[in-house]
């Protein structure tokens, strides 16, 4: 369950969010539409822990985590940028959560992965030469070997062309059943939201509306 309980919170220039109230139940994929600039991405920081709401509770799974550090939250985060490691092979960078979390068996679970997510080819590979595809792979790899409870998506389609678009979205639909995610993906494509959301929601005017 993701849960924001008036949330508040304030740019530098004024951009402002003000009381913003939402809860997706449990293993819910829900989209979030809204024009640019509406603070879509502010609110994705803020349910990570990337930025501190002025006003307003962060609820996860029936836990108030607002005042915990990001990797304590147990959410995997797709930035839009995807923000992968520029010097670590992408077998060191799926492996990067676990071993933190000293898991015994991280090799194991980054050749399950890699599999998954059909990237086994590419673990010797550094991500400046791969597509853009391939990248949004190995970041969703990476933010699934946390063992998230809950997924972040940032605009993760946008880059893609219309074939590669529809395998990755069936991609997102199956590990959204097979790791009983809670999800919530940012978008501008109304195609998109129809073919995942199980719930859409709507940022506009600083107001969050479900559609
Ligand atoms: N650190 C900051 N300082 C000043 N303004 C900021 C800061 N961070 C965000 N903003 C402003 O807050 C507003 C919301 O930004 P945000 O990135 O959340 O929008 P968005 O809905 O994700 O946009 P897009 O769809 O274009 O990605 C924007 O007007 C942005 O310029």
């Amino acid at each position: 369950m993701i849960k924001l309980e008036g949330i508040g919170w304030e740019a530098p220039g004024g951009f402002i969010l003000r009381d913003i109230h939402v809860e997706i139940p449990t293993g819910i994929y829900a989209v979030l539409m809204g024009a640019t600039g509406c603070g879509k991405t502010t609110l994705l920081e803020i349910l990570c822990g990337l930025r501190a709401p002025a006003q307003g509770r962060v609820w996860l799974n029936d836990q108030d985590v607002t005042a915990l550090e990001p990797r304590h939250r147990q959410i995997g985060y797709l930035p839009q940028d995807l923000a992968l490691f520029p010097e670590m092979c992408v077998r060191d960078q799926i492996g990067f959560a676990p071993k933190l979390q000293r898991s015994l068996q991280v090799n194991t679970m980054v050749n399950e992965l890699a599999e998954e997510l059909g990237i086994t080819h590419l673990l010797d590979r550094l991500p400046e030469h791969l597509s853009g595809g391939e990248k949004q792979r190995v970041a969703l790899a990476r933010a699934l070997a946390a063992q998230p409870r809950v997924l972040l998506l940032d605009e993760p389609l946008s880059a893609l062309d219309e074939a590669t678009h529809a395998e990755a979205a069936q991609l997102l639909r199956h590990l959204h059943e097979k790791h009983a995610l809670t999800v919530l993906h940012v978008t501008h494509s109304s195609r998109e939201a129809e073919s995942l959301a199980q719930m859409k929601l709507r940022l506009h005017d600083g107001k969050m509306l479900l559609e």
